[in-house]
């Protein structure tokens, strides 16, 4: 039955979309001792949780686990069979608690945040509706600040037959409940490549369909390289350079046939279309406010969106770094902010590095690859940094010259890059990729992030015989 109530209510801030971003924005303006309600249309929690980060690290912890044994003598022969498909699915179900937002819920309730489930649209400055599930609507308005955090949605290029083939996108990828013969991934960036690494693992036959040189083009070049023969090595079909011109489907179901430009064309029994994200600001009201529906939303360091003094956007729909601890980031910065400017605070400090600065978003973004070697990276890439302006030296290592790397697996293969500012001689980026690599990414993150003189870092000894010997073999080649 469909009814009416409306109703309306102030709060002091009020947040659009409940995923890992606007849960820390209400947390945040919470401790700041404001009032806060949030708006989600889905599953509080957000893509992250139920789509994105936390079921596909699910289903790639087997197969890095499987792959990292395989190379450990007297291990090696107890780990040769095939994963438990089913087994790694039914963790993925549990780990996403099987779609179900009942313990997100219950800690909104905890910190005293109100949850509005429907869709939150703007009408006008500081005011939001909220149409919900059963035509109720609410109307809330925001004392201080409305932050927008609706997220990003997949991307999918113009092709024909592609709606018609119904393609997997990342949300299909990571919530499948069977395993296809056969996978086209079309796209070389990060979803694409931990896809393919994980139904590779879970039995597929993947063909990985990149249309630039390399996979993973936002990072340093070295580490797609590895990614890429690892990946072939397991058996995907690696395609770099491919265009695709056409998918077809007949009827929708069965088999799907990729038809690349030139001719050629791929079959599978599905396709994944890994081709990137666009803003969900198509329908959140932007145009009440002087915006442009369908835009990323544009801010300065406080996530305040540029030309107004209320709105804030924050996390993946502000482009700026599309990953959740960087989201989380923000949003710790932006509630700050609010909670600061709400108090009328002479203490705003947006300076670099600041307390109401995102300053991370731009000199520090991290991000690690659960690919099978991993691939991590913080700062700048090398050519970021000569882009920027920077006098910049690049140092390479080879990290079979590291002890605990042989440890780690035999025929252990990886590289590490330290990119030095020679002017200030502080670290501006690295990069790493091999097995195990992930965790040693928050060394350089402190290394970048606190701008620690190459003098003081000689002095911070990795222990022996782990991965991190890595800075001590980096920092001799560099002082020669
Ligand atoms: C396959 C995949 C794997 C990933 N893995 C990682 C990883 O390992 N590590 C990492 O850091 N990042 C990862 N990411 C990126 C990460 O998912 C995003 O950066 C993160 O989810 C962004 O958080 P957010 O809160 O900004 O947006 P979202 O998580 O997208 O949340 C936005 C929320 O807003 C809601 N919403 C939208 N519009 C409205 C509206 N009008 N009214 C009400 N509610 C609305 C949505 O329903 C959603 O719940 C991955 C992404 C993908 C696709
Ligand atoms: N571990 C992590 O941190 C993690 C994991 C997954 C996703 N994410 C984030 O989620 C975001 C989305 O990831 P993504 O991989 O979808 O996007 P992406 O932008 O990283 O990569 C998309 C790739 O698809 C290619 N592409 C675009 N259109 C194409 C076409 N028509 N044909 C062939 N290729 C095409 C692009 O050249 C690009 O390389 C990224 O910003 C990523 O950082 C992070």
């Amino acid at each position: 039955m469909t009814r009416t109530v409306e109703d309306e209510h102030a709060y002091d801030v009020v947040v659009i979309g409940a995923g890992p971003v606007g849960e820390n924005v209400v947390d945040r303006v919470r401790a700041g001792g404001l009032t806060a309600a949030i708006v989600e249309g889905e599953l509080i929690g957000g893509e992250c949780s139920y789509w994105a980060c936390m079921p596909s690290k699910a289903l790639l912890r087997p197969a890095i686990a499987r792959s990292d044994a395989r190379k450990v003598a007297g291990l090696r022969e107890s780990v040769y069979g095939p994963l438990d498909a089913m087994e790694v699915l039914a963790h993925r179900d549990e780990v996403v608690g099987h779609w179900k937002d009942d313990g997100q819920v219950d800690w909104l309730d905890s910190i005293g945040v109100r949850a509005y489930r429907g869709h939150g649209r703007l009408h006008g400055p500081r005011r939001v509706e909220v149409a919900g599930p059963e035509g109720e609507r609410h109307v809330l308005t925001a004392r201080h600040a409305v932050a927008v955090c609706t997220g990003t949605r997949p991307l999918l290029p113009e092709l024909p037959g592609l709606p018609a083939a119904h393609p997997w996108t990342s949300r299909e990828a990571t919530s499948s409940d069977r395993v296809p013969e056969r996978l086209v991934v079309v796209g070389g960036g990060v979803v694409g490549v931990e896809m393919a690494t994980a139904w590779q693992a879970l039995g597929s036959k993947v063909t990985l369909l990149v249309r630039g040189g390399g996979l993973l083009p936002r990072m340093e070049p070295f580490l797609g390289e590895h990614v890429a023969a690892a990946l072939t090595t397991r058996g995907v079909d690696v395609r770099t350079g491919v265009a695709v011109s056409a998918v077809v489907r007949d009827g929708g179901t069965g088999p799907v046939t990729v038809v690349l430009e030139g001719g050629d064309h791929v079959e599978g029994d599905e396709v994944l279309f890994a081709t990137g994200r666009k803003p969900r600001t198509e329908d959140i009201g932007l145009e009440t406010v002087g915006l442009t529906p369908g835009s990323w939303l544009d801010v300065d360091d406080t996530l305040r969106v540029t030309g107004s003094d209320w709105l804030y956007a924050v996390g993946d729909v502000n482009h700026r770094a599309l990953m959740t601890h960087q989201g989380k980031y923000q949003a710790r910065i932006a509630g700050a902010a609010i909670a600061a400017r709400a108090r009328g605070d002479a203490s705003l400090d947006t300076g670099r590095w600041g307390a109401h600065a995102a300053t991370a978003d731009h000199a520090a973004v991290t991000q690690v690859v659960f690919s099978d070697p991993e691939a991590a990276a913080v700062g700048l890439t090398l050519a970021e940094a000569e882009r920027a302006g920077h006098r910049v030296r690049a140092v390479d290592l080879d990290m079979r010259s590291v002890a605990g790397a042989g440890l780690y697996a035999q025929g252990y293969r990886g590289h590490a890059r330290m990119v030095v500012d020679l002017d200030r001689e502080v670290v501006l980026g690295a990069a790493f990729v091999g097995p195990g690599i992930g965790e040693l990414l928050h060394s350089a993150t402190i290394a970048v992030t606190g701008e620690v003189p190459i003098a003081r870092l000689w002095h911070a000894v990795p222990a022996y015989p782990t991965l991190s010997e890595a800075w001590l073999r980096l920092l001799e080649a560099y002082r020669g």
